[in-house]
């Protein structure tokens, strides 16, 4: 659907980044190949996710998510940050509440610029993931790929965050390029609905040092839900306890699973970069920068 002129603020966690769009005062849809317009690195905005804040009757903002390639998913846990950082200034609040397709999530500012999102409960079943088909152990499915080098990936942990995740543990994330084969693992047809797809490497009890390639987007700077479902995999398969410092190429993002109610804690920065406006007509996009 064609829109004149719409605002835009340019946002990223870790350089994870997102084109935030505000449709709370007027009201559009965007199409997937219109988000994919703005996504465009050479001809839109340039980022990992187009994000599009609209009214809620159950939270203060509904969240709505698009991949760069267009698709509509129900989480993003970087951007769950921005965005909170975002509406509590506009509230001068310290916490505010997200609607999104995977449910409300609380946000909560603090005082050193870091902002925590409470990401809820991770959900392990076949059926929840969503995967093809039932496997007796969600910690480590039957998945193998065998790499143009002969070596094989396989046993990946798999979770829902919101969205679904498959995390493969090795002993060297820097051994392993990742974007020659993460879009293989995305469409495989254990996944339905696709999956994002890292790597994990345990440093120590508390440390994890992971490398994500994002279903709809491709190799990313940070994942946040990512480094939830890793969190969660790595406390599961007794790799680690229940907090961990994720240390991801855009810098750390700090998990907490926390005990008494499994609801995930992810902590993190948040940065603006830039605003400007959006007009689309006709199908032809024009991006003007304006700070
Ligand atoms: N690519 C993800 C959505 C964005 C997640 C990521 N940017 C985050 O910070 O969680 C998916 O299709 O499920």
């Amino acid at each position: 659907m064609a829109f004149s002129h719409i605002s835009f603020k340019k946002m990223n966690g870790l350089g994870n980044d997102f084109a935030v769009l505000d449709a709370r005062a007027n009201d559009f849809q965007l199409t997937a190949d219109e988000a994919s317009a703005i996504a465009n690195r050479e001809t839109g905005v340039g980022c990992d996710q187009v994000i599009v804040l609209e009214p809620s009757s159950r939270a203060d903002v509904f969240m709505r998510i698009l991949n760069a390639d267009g698709s509509e998913v129900g989480a993003c846990g970087n951007a769950s940050r921005c965005v909170g950082a975002l509406v509590a200034a506009e509230l001068g609040r310290e916490r505010v509440t997200i609607e999104t397709a995977a449910g409300v999530l609380d946000a909560r500012i603090s005082g050193d610029g870091l902002v925590t999102v409470d990401m809820g409960v991770p959900r392990f079943g076949w059926r929840d993931i969503p995967l093809a088909k039932e496997e007796p152990d969600t910690r480590a499915i039957s998945l193998a790929i065998t790499l143009p080098d002969g070596r094989v990936l396989e046993g990946p942990s798999v979770a829902n965050v919101g969205n679904p995740h498959a995390i493969f543990w090795v002993a060297d994330v820097d051994a392993y390029d990742l974007a020659t084969f993460g879009g293989a693992l995305e469409y495989d047809p254990i996944f339905p609905e696709r999956a994002n797809i890292s790597l994990a490497e345990v440093i120590d009890d508390q440390t994890v040092k992971l490398r994500v390639w994002e279903r709809g987007a491709g190799i990313t700077q940070a994942c946040g839900t990512a480094a939830c479902a890793t969190a969660v995999s790595a406390a599961r398969t007794g790799r680690t306890g229940r907090s961990v410092e994720i240390r991801l190429p855009g810098g750390v993002i700090g998990i907490e699973w926390r005990a008494d109610d499994d609801h995930i804690l992810m902590t993190g920065p948040v940065a603006h970069e830039f605003e400007g406006t959006l007009t689309l007509s006709g199908g032809s996009l024009t991006v003007a920068r304006e700070s």
